[in-house]
């Protein structure tokens, strides 16, 4: 009773429901549903739309899962919502009722649940994993993962492989160390533990399974066990090369002088095997990172032909402000492709895939009290931040959310203290251009050339989805749901959600008709660290509902 591992995997392709977060497991965000299309959806109107309630409100970035008759959505505040897919009555609420002391960095947000035969499942705020019953929504099981006193968090999606549900940790910005896990779906034992910080120890069925990288190989001293290089954005899974490719979040603290060598495995992608949490391979888009240039941005899998040779291929638009393409049979490096106006730390990369370092534009050493401040782009909220991109196997075209800001940033002295924010930086945002932040890019993956581009006046902070219908529909803060002409980026739609949209929609078919939906609720990290822009932005109301859309008949 309920989806099956087959069923997950089959997920991009099975039309009548969304049961994975990336709508297949290898996240493309692409729906093969066309009814509608370019030529109708001017004629999209609001089907119907539940409150989440509360005065939890804040950032609503879930992305909603559909099966059988039931929308499935995470809320603000670690709240899980089942919604009757065809009146939006609520069936039930689950609310995790979170301790006091909770220390999410990015504000008290939730991207979205894993579903599998009879449970739900989701991560909260204070680092444990739970397993509801989707017809009822009571505790089948609940497991703590990691101490939310000593900074560590959940935001992402799981995901589920053979059985096993995989998840990432929180916390980079209090010193915490990164990991992927897997547990038993059925009873939430923990099947293998993958720290992403090099010289500590993985596990695999209650034993000691090597430990990650090689001890003081890119750390020094006793840096490395503090080193952060949380997995906080979840990952994707490529059952052809049955690998899992999770990012991992910036080295702690911020100030990179603090810790001298190139911080494995921080701000990198890592390939690891689902059956065992080895790394197969890695790739580190900013090595030594002293930007919060964190490099949990998703890997999404995609097949191209690249001089005359059939690839298998991952992209991920990083918060670096690079775009990047990799074997991802083996990590080799293919390629790097700026996707926002300004890159100030580095000019390119070279052929082995490192950063041309543009050393002046690093921020100083704390002598005493603070050190050279500089002027970087993109800002550590990044060329592109958690917000998903998605990818067209009909256009063969990359979406991406992305923003062009910068920053001042200098650095201080700092020591690590549990619990306690481990920075050793100062920052404040700023535009860079006079019309907008926000940044709709459509990326040819194989040129690396920005096809066509939708600029808007705040940052972009919702994720993405296209279908073969040729559109594409992202949200903006400013409360619109929109959709563009996917070959030529020209705005066809928009809806005011009333709130800003900062979720991913979704799109599926039920009783013959194209459904198209998305969570509005304005939030995330902008309010909360933008400096000059989250003023620019702070009248924006906050939110809390889910919008569900079909044509007008
Ligand atoms: O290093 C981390 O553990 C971590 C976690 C999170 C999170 O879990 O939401 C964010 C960040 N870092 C981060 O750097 C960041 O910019 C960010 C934005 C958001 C958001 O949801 O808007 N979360 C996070
Ligand atoms: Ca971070």
């Amino acid at each position: 009773n309920g989806p099956t591992d087959a069923d997950l995997m089959n997920d991009a392709a099975s039309t009548g429901d969304v049961l994975t977060y990336g709508m297949g497991p290898r996240a493309q965000r692409f729906s093969p549903l066309k009814a509608i299309s370019t030529d109708n959806v001017a004629k999209l109107v609001p089907a119907f739309s539940a409150s989440l309630g509360g005065e939890k409100q804040r950032g609503q970035e879930a992305q909603p899962i559909v099966y059988d008759g039931t929308i499935y959505v995470t809320g603000s505040y670690s709240r899980v919502f089942a919604f009757d897919a065809r009146t939006g009555e609520e069936k039930w609420q689950y609310d995790a009722r979170l301790p006091e002391g909770i220390m999410p960095c990015c504000d008290v947000v939730n991207r979205g649940a894993a579903i599998y035969g009879d449970k739900i499942i989701f991560a909260t705020l204070d680092a444990h994993l739970v397993a509801l019953n989707r017809e009822t929504g009571k505790v089948v099981w609940n497991k703590k993962v990691a101490d939310y006193q000593a900074g560590y968090s959940a935001t992402a999606a799981p995901i589920i492989v053979k059985g096993k549900v995989i998840y990432g940790n929180s916390g980079g910005e209090f010193g915490i160390v990164g990991a992927v896990e897997a547990r038993d779906v059925e009873t939430g034992e923990l099947v293998w533990r993958r720290p992403t910080i090099e010289g500590h120890m993985g596990s695999l069925g209650g034993k000691d399974n090597g430990i990650t990288g090689k001890l003081n190989a890119s750390w020094q001293g006793d840096l490395w066990k503090t080193g952060g290089g949380a997995t906080w954005l979840g990952g994707t899974y490529d059952p052809e090369t049955n690998l899992l490719y999770f990012g991992t979040g910036n080295p702690a603290p911020w100030n990179s002088h603090l810790r001298p060598g190139d911080n494995l495995y921080t701000s990198s992608t890592l390939a690891i095997d689902p059956d065992t949490g080895v790394i197969k391979w890695h790739f580190q888009t900013t090595p030594h990172d002293g930007w919060d240039f964190d490099g949990v941005n998703e890997f999404i899998p995609f097949d191209a032909t690249i001089n005359g040779k059939p690839m298998k291929l991952g992209a991920k638009a990083d918060r670096n402000g690079y775009f990047f393409v990799l074997d991802r049979t083996n990590g080799k490096f293919i390629g790097a492709h700026k996707f926002v106006m300004q890159t100030t730390w580095a000019n390119g990369f070279n052929a082995k895939g490192r950063p041309n370092y543009v050393d002046a534009n690093r921020p100083g050493a704390p002598t005493a009290e603070k050190g050279t401040s500089v002027f970087a782009s993109p800002s550590f909220l990044g060329g592109k931040n958690w917000m998903p991109m998605a990818y067209s196997q009909d256009t063969g075209l990359f979406y991406i959310p992305s923003n062009d800001w910068g920053m001042d940033i200098w650095n201080e002295p700092i020591a690590y203290k549990k619990g306690a924010a481990y920075l050793g930086a100062g920052f404040t945002i700023k535009p860079i251009a006079e019309d907008h932040i926000g940044a709709l890019r459509a990326m040819d993956p194989k040129t690396g050339k920005i096809v066509w581009e939708y600029k808007n006046k705040a940052p972009l902070w919702g994720g993405v989805l296209t279908t073969a219908g040729n559109l594409v529909f992202t949200g903006t803060p400013e409360g619109y749901l929109k959709a563009f002409d996917a070959k030529t980026g020209q705005e066809l739609w928009k809806f005011q959600t009333g709130s800003g949209v900062v979720g991913s929609p979704v799109t599926w078919e039920q009783d013959g008709e194209q459904y198209v939906a998305v969570m509005s609720g304005w939030g995330g990290a902008v309010p909360l660290w933008g400096g000059e822009v989250a003023k620019s932005f702070k009248d924006i109301n906050q939110g809390g509902s889910l919008w569900v859309f079909k044509l007008a008949k």
